[in-house]
């Protein structure tokens, strides 16, 4: 099985659109554990511009399953991270001023960085994950730096599945079964929609947890959130 873990973010940018607590995060939050999702993401970013830092801090109570914080090892995040201990943390490169993320690590270039972070987090109890694009020397880099676990950034593969090109999945394929030979968890995401999410899962071996927030939230604007996360889980099973 695979599990969903939904990403939050969207809900506390239309939130911060009016300055105000509607929708409610927390409350959306309770719903979505309700409707089945096996995990909560957020990625906190410096600017605050959806999640704020202290809706990360009131979600730890609120979030009965997986808590999964996304986010660069800057200072504030990893304080923030550290006192939360959450489930897992899901370390990214963004620069401070990234729209989204749009890469992954260089588990070789930063190898030091990366290894002296995720201890840290590890001492606390905090599984770790890094993101990463699906290449071959990123993957056993990645397996250097003491990580449990790899998100694979799905973006690519997203982008060509909408226009018809299937074999796109195949480095995603290859890095999976490297991932699982080294000893490394698999976790995938960005831009995973009902759309793909089923030939993904049929592709990529050893598949643990996949997060999910842009297309989700999109489609729940027509079906709703409950009936979207059955398809998701449907689809995962
Ligand atoms: C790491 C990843 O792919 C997602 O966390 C994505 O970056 C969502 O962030 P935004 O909601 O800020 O686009
Ligand atoms: N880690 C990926 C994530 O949390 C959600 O990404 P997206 O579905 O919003 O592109």
């Amino acid at each position: 099985m695979t599990r969903l873990s939904v990403n939050i973010n969207k809900i506390a940018t239309i939130r911060n659109a009016r300055g105000g607590n509607m929708p409610n995060l927390l409350k959306v939050a309770e719903d979505i554990q309700k409707f089945g999702a096996q995990g909560i993401t957020i990625h906190p970013r410096p600017d605050e511009r959806h999640i704020k830092y202290q809706d990360a801090y009131d979600l730890k109570s609120i979030v009965k399953v997986e808590y999964n914080i996304e986010g660069n090892p800057m200072d504030n995040f990893t304080k923030m991270v550290l006192e939360i201990k959450p489930t897992q943390v899901t370390l990214v490169p963004d620069a401070i001023d990234a729209i989204t993320s749009n890469a992954g690590w260089d588990t070789v270039k930063h190898k030091a960085y990366l290894k002296e972070v995720i201890s840290e987090f590890k001492r606390n109890g905090i599984r770790t994950s890094i993101f990463v694009n699906p290449d071959l020397k990123m993957i056993e880099g990645a397996s250097k730096t003491g990580t449990d676990r790899i998100e694979l950034y799905t973006e690519e593969f997203a982008e060509q599945y909408s226009l018809g090109n299937k074999a796109a999945i195949k480095p995603y394929t290859q890095c999976a079964i490297l991932a699982n030979e080294l000893g490394l968890g698999i976790n995938a995401g960005h831009d995973l929609s009902l759309e793909n999410i089923e030939y993904f899962k049929q592709n990529i071996p050893h598949l643990l947890e996949v997060s999910i927030g842009h297309a989700l939230i999109c489609e729940s604007l027509y079906d709703g959130l409950e009936k979207v996360i059955a398809s998701y889980l449907k689809k995962l099973s």
